[in-house]
Parts: C-alpha cells; sequence; structure tokens
C-alpha cells in the first residue's frame, strides 16, 4: 500500500472532532475521489496526508513512513519528495513565469529534470505560454501549469483539492482529462476531493466521509 489510514483523530482547539476515526487506504498508482459534505473534514484528511498538519492519534502510512513518527525536518523532506498538491485556488507564484513556475517545486526537491518538464509542457498544452506570468493566464491554463508544477517532481501521491472547482464545465473537464492521463502515464497514486459525483465517478474508487468517518 502506498498510503494507509488507521484510525485517526483529529480535534481543532477548542472545536467538536472533525475526524474521529478514519480507516482508509489507497494503493500504488490508484485514482481514489473522497467526497463528503462541506465541513466533513475532507481538507483537514488531505492536509495531514500533506505533513501539513498533525493528527491527535492513529497512524497514516505513507510509502510505509509513519508520519507521527517524523519530525518537522523530515516531514518537509518527505513532503518534497513524495507528495505533490493542486488545489482549488492555482496558487502559483505571480512573479515567476509560466515555465518557472512549472519546474519551481522540481528545483526545490533537487529533481529539476528539463526534459520531462518539455514532456510536460507540451502534454498539458502549455508551450506557447512558457514566458507568460499567471495574471495573464484563464483559469483553466492556470490549472494545466498547477498540474504540471505537481507532476514535475514525479509524486507517488499526488493530492487534488476541488482541482476544479473554479472553472467552468469545459474547462473543468479538459483539466480532469489531463490530470488523470498523466496521473496514469507518472504512476502516480491520486487522492482527488470532490463535490462533484460525476467527477468522482471517473475514478478507481470512492470514498465517502461523514460524522468524521469514512461510511
Ligand atoms: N485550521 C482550522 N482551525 C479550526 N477549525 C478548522 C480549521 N480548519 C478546518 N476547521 C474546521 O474543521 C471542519 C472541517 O473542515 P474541512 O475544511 O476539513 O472540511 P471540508 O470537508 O474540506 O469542507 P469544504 O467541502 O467546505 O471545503 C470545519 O468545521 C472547519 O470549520
Amino acid at each position: 500500500m502506498l498510503l494507509e489510514f488507521h484510525d485517526i483523530h483529529k480535534t481543532y482547539p477548542g472545536g467538536r472532532p472533525v475526524l474521529n476515526g478514519v480507516s482508509l487506504s489507497l494503493d500504488q498508482g490508484q485514482t481514489l475521489a473522497l467526497t463528503g459534505e462541506s465541513g466533513s473534514g475532507k481538507s483537514t484528511l488531505l492536509n495531514l496526508t500533506a505533513t501539513l498538519d498533525r493528527f491527535d492519534s492513529g497512524e497514516i502510512l505513507l510509502d510505509g513512513t509513519a508520519l507521527s513518527r517524523l519530525g518537522d525536518a523530515d516531514r518537509a523532506a518527505l513532503r518534497r519528495t513524495h507528495v505533490a498538491l493542486v488545489f482549488q485556488q492555482f496558487n502559483l507564484i505571480p512573479s515567476l513565469t509560466v515555465g518557472q513556475n512549472l519546474s519551481f517545486h522540481a528545483r526545490l526537491a533537487g529533481r529539476h529534470d528539463p526534459e520531462w518538464e518539455a514532456h510536460l509542457t507540451r502534454r498539458l498544452g502549455l508551450s506557447d505560454l512558457t514566458g507568460r506570468y499567471p495574471e495573464g493566464l484563464s483559469g483553466g491554463q492556470q490549472q494545466r501549469v498547477a498540474i504540471g508544477r505537481a507532476l514535475a517532481v514525479r509524486p507517488r501521491l499526488l493530492l487534488a483539492d476541488e482541482p476544479t472547482g473554479n472553472l467552468d464545465e469545459t474547462a473543468s473537464a479538459a483539466v480532469l482529462d489531463l490530470m488523470l492521463a498523466l496521473v496514469a502515464e507518472t504512476g502516480a497514486a491520486l487522492l482527488l476531493v470532490t463535490h462533484s459525483q460525476a467527477i468522482a465517478a471517473r475514478l478507481d474508487r470512492q470514498a465517502h466521509l461523514t460524522n468524521g468517518r469514512i461510511a
């Protein structure tokens, strides 16, 4: 298994329990859609997986590594090399060009590979945009850059939080098609949060979060 959640509990300070015994696993190369009502804890689960936050109890195993046992430096290293994130709000760096944005995380992770990045640029239809800045791009174009930036690292796991939530139907379909094709090409696993049943149905498996657990 690439990713295992064992009985994960998480309560934010002063709040009610958000995750109350989540158990779930994801195989290498598998795609899983995570659905659930607003506020059910989907983003929380993604953030815990990305080592951006800590859980209270239980264990997350990522590629065999128990996340609870890692110190901050090891968490940061794992985050850089194993996990990539795509958000609803593209989160590109405005002062960098498309090409620079696309290679940014790979450079940080010591995995800058011009040939692979050129391939991603072509596959994502970004070849004519590499010198442009994010400001002038459409939402669909920006999200394609963000997908390229994520996959340039060659992550084992891609985490996507409502990746098409800010796009119209046409752009959304194009971005989802490209993301699924490139994920399959790279052999990465995908954990994707969505409100859309139509999107969830395109992935290998679906899991529904309700009352702090997987239903
Ligand atoms: N940093 C935080 N501090 C305190 N409470 C938080 C924090 N982040 C999230 N919450 C609360 O935890 C609960 C779950 O939030 P989360 O964002 O994980 O849900 P979600 O399922 O992703 O929701 P949505 O579909 O609306 O994005 C919510 O009640 C939210 O208000």
